[in-house]
């Protein structure tokens, strides 16, 4: 049987005019299911482009993508909207929560997209924000902004987290926490974390970290020697 996650010699070339740019060349690797995984790389490298194929919202020039058994790459139309929408939680830099409508509400609003969805009050307390479901994003911290779109992505039950730097519009302690969360989220529910990140000191929290370089996989390594994130420092 083969892996969770399974990008086998993906390429990715955007063309403007008559301008090639080639975001990822050749790029394979392979995440397992429950691991929690750092994608590392500088501005450009090509992460952004490999999370978004992996996460359907962007397609492929060449290769294959399959996740939990599934073909992704050759999906039609349809079938990215249902992979988007039920197997996918996503994780952004800046919250992108809706601003008129509640923490409780904003979670309410995703978990109405699936049949099968965790009560939002229930992943809200999950997530440390008992006390907070009433107030509007604006009322909130960004740590606890951050906090309900992980309550929002986690309400769906997605087979994968997808986090687009997601400590990186936070100061140090702050993101700290939202990291622990993350990795407790991952040991505690099984689930299978990817972080795509510039900083490479979150790499040594991770259980497999990718390394990417204009757009090719550098390297990909375990990590035997996983630092509790209270100790990293960056
Ligand atoms: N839609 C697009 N059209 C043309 N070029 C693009 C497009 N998206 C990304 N690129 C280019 O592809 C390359 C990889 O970009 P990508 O955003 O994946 O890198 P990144 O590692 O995520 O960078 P950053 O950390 O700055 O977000 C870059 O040269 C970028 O300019």
């Amino acid at each position: 049987m083969g892996a969770f996650v399974e990008f086998e010699n993906v390429s990715k070339i955007y063309k403007t005019g008559d301008v090639e740019v080639h975001a990822l060349t050749d790029a394979s690797f392979e995440i397992q299911k429950g691991e929690f995984c750092v994608i590392v790389g500088e501005s450009g490298a090509g992460k952004t482009t490999l999370l978004n194929i992996l996460g359907g919202m962007d397609t492929l020039s060449k290769g294959t993508v399959r996740m939990d058994g599934r073909d992704i790459s050759h999906f039609n139309r349809t079938q990215l909207e249902n992979y988007r929408r039920y197997d996918i939680g996503f994780v952004f830099q800046f919250y992108n929560l809706i601003p008129n409508l509640t923490a409780l509400e904003n979670v309410e609003i995703a978990a109405q997209l699936c049949t099968d969805a965790i009560p939002a009050e229930d992943v809200l307390r999950a997530v440390g924000l008992h006390d907070r479901m009433q107030n509007f994003p604006a009322q909130l911290s960004g740590g606890e902004q951050q906090r309900v779109s992980i309550a929002r992505a986690l309400a769906k039950k997605p087979k994968l987290l997808l986090c687009d730097e997601p400590t990186g519009a936070l100061d140090y302690e702050t993101g700290k926490s939202i990291l622990k969360l993350l990795q407790d989220t991952c040991r505690r529910d099984g689930m299978t974390v990817v972080i795509i990140t510039h900083n490479a000191a979150l790499a040594a929290m991770a259980d497999r970290i990718i390394r990417v370089k204009s757009g090719h996989i550098y390297s990909v390594r375990m990590n035997e020697h996983i630092t509790p994130v209270e100790q990293l420092e960056w």
